[in-house]
């Protein structure tokens, strides 16, 4: 059984964590984190997030307050807030999983220092399907690295902050890694528009045909089933940096 506390469980992704977790046996959510002068701190968490049920887990404003209770953080937020969670983590010795985007350079290598100490994922993509996606690009990338023009669309609701979106720099990464395409080559359009739930597109241009892989979210259950699986695979490690490749055996 792994402890968790969940942030941010008004929001959009973690509301839906906290109802994919609370359907697992092998996860019990302990409390939950929202901002200073919410109406509902101190309230249950099941309230909070929509789950429609008190499950005994108060949301606190508080990291500190309810951090020992806990063996690992879920956190989809803001970079600066997760920064913030992973820094209480560690002094706690607890694990951190974090799916925000958006991080400077400057805030992805506090994830590494972390890591020297306690259990940290960061996993910009939790879907399983996507991950999936993002393999196939390794080997696309392997076979035509050289010969095609790479570009990478992410579509996302008018809402979403970020642009490119995390998924669409870390498909970039696999990328360049697999098929020693150097990322400055590869050109990103984001579309942020109404409320389309999240779709990336990676187009491979060659001559006289082109390659398309896509992948469609029609609803965000995706992302909260596969950071369930990630709980519980981070529940059970060392320190150290793990990605969603950990997890996923291919
Ligand atoms: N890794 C993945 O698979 C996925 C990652 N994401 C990423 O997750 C992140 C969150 O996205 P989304 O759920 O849309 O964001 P939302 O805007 O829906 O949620 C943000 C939440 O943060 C809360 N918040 C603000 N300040 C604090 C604080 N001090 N302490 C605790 N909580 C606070 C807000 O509370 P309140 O509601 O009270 O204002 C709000 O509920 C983004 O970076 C997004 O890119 C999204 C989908 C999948
Ligand atoms: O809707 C979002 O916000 C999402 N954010 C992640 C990202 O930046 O890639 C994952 C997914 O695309 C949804």
């Amino acid at each position: 059984m792994v402890n968790v506390v969940i942030t941010a469980p008004r929001g959009h992704m973690d509301s839906l964590i906290v109802k994919a977790a609370y359907e697992r046996e092998d996860i019990r959510i302990t409390g939950g984190i929202g901002p200073v002068g919410r109406e509902y701190i101190g309230s249950d968490i099941g309230l909070v997030s929509g789950l429609g049920r008190s499950i005994g887990a108060l949301v606190s404003d508080n990291l500190e307050d309810v951090i020992n209770e806990c063996d690992l953080v879920v956190d989809f937020s803001r970079p600066q807030l997760s920064i913030g969670f992973l820094e209480t983590c560690r002094q706690h010795k607890k694990a951190f999983l974090c799916g925000t985007t958006g991080f400077s350079p400057e805030q992805e290598a506090l994830f590494e220092d972390a890591a020297d100490e306690i259990p940290v994922m960061k996993a910009a993509n939790t879907s399983f399907v996507v991950n999936v996606m993002r393999k196939l690009l390794g080997q696309a990338a392997k076979n035509l690295g050289s010969k095609a023009k790479i570009e990478i669309i992410d579509l996302h609701s008018e809402t979403k902050i970020d642009a490119p979106s995390g998924t669409a720099l870390e498909l970039a990464e696999e990328i360049s890694e697999q098929g020693k395409h150097p990322t400055e080559e590869i050109v990103f359009h984001s579309v942020r528009a109404g409320d389309i739930p999240s779709s990336h597109k990676v187009i491979f241009g060659c001559k006289g045909e082109m390659l398309e892989i896509s992948h469609h979210a029609y609803s965000w259950e995706c992302y909260a089933t596969g950071a369930c699986d990630a709980i519980q695979y981070l529940a059970g490690q060392g320190p150290g940096l793990y990605t969603m490749d950990d997890i996923i055996q291919f």
